[in-house]
């Protein structure tokens, strides 16, 4: 059963409050009736806040410099977390699982995006992935994002790679020698990663897979951070359901299940 699911709302607390999700977050949280927002803490604020407000749910939207240390005080200190944060590696992972071993009946969430269409890009994206021998992923996303390339490049590259390794293709064609470094991108896993920085944008993905005559292009654009809200909600409302670590939206929602009319 969900935390929260009886009579009492769910206590949130956000960390990375003041920031450009953390604020969308708070208020997501705050209108929604079976949350209650407890807790909005910023940088320099004290995590005892979040204990002393009986946060059950810790979502983070922080710093990739903040998030580990973050995630270690709620799962000592008895919160499920979910997060959006970035610079996951697979040894941070391996921590946070190791983590999940001493406090078994919590969850942690780590979703490299909250929005469906770019969850939906990585499943396709994985689903396409062998049957053609190129593929690159082109992130574009606003100038004061502080990382590259992002997260959800890198994830989608991962599980292109892995989809390309399970199907024994032979590493994707190549005979390109650099005339300046960075030219091609960057290697996640053997796939090409590009990140653009424009003002105007806020977050966008590309896959572009191509085979002899013919190429197939999946595109994500995110226009307002408003899409994010949603997945972060589902995340809040299921992490209890989820002990230990999971890594990814998709692990929450059934889309392989029949379909719907948007709105049902
Ligand atoms: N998974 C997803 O769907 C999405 C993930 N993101 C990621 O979320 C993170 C935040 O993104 P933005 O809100 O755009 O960044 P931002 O820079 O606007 O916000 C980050 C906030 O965290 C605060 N902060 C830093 N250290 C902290 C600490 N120890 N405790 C509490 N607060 C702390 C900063 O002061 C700032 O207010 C980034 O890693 C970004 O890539 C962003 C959008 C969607
Ligand atoms: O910083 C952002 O804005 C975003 N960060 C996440 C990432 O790095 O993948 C998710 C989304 O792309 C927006």
């Amino acid at each position: 059963m969900s935390a929260g699911s009886g009579q009492e709302p769910l206590r949130v607390a956000v960390l990375g409050a003041r920031g450009r999700m953390g604020r969308q977050a708070c208020a997501a949280v705050d209108a929604a009736p079976d949350l209650e927002l407890v807790a909005e803490i910023g940088r320099g604020d004290r995590l005892d806040a979040l204990a002393e407000a009986g946060a059950q749910v810790a979502v983070d939207l922080t710093v990739p410099a903040a998030v580990m240390g973050n995630v270690e005080w709620c799962l000592s200190h008895g919160v499920h977390v979910v997060t959006g944060t970035t610079g996951w590696t697979a040894d941070r992972l391996d921590t946070v699982r190791q983590w999940c071993t001493q406090a078994p009946a919590l969850g942690v969430l780590v979703a490299p995006n909250f929005g469906i269409g770019a969850v939906l890009v990585m499943r396709f994206a994985q689903q396409a992935a062998r049957f053609f021998e190129s593929v690159e992923v082109v992130e574009l996303h606003h100038p004061d994002k502080l990382d590259a390339p992002s997260g959800t490049a890198v994830r989608t590259a991962q599980l292109i790679a892995a989809a390309r390794a399970e199907a024994g293709l032979d590493p994707v064609p190549d005979a390109t020698v650099e005339a300046l470094e960075g030219a091609r991108g960057a290697d996640v896993d053997g796939v090409r990663v590009h990140a653009v920085r424009l003002r105007g944008l806020l977050a966008h993905q590309e896959v572009l897979l191509g085979g002899p005559g013919e190429t197939l292009t999946l595109r994500d654009d995110t226009y307002d951070r408003a899409s994010f809200m949603p997945g972060v909600l589902v995340g809040v409302r299921k992490v209890a359901d989820h002990p230990g670590l999971t890594v990814g939206l998709e692990n929450y929602l059934d889309l392989d299940g029949a379909p719907r009319r948007a709105g049902d």
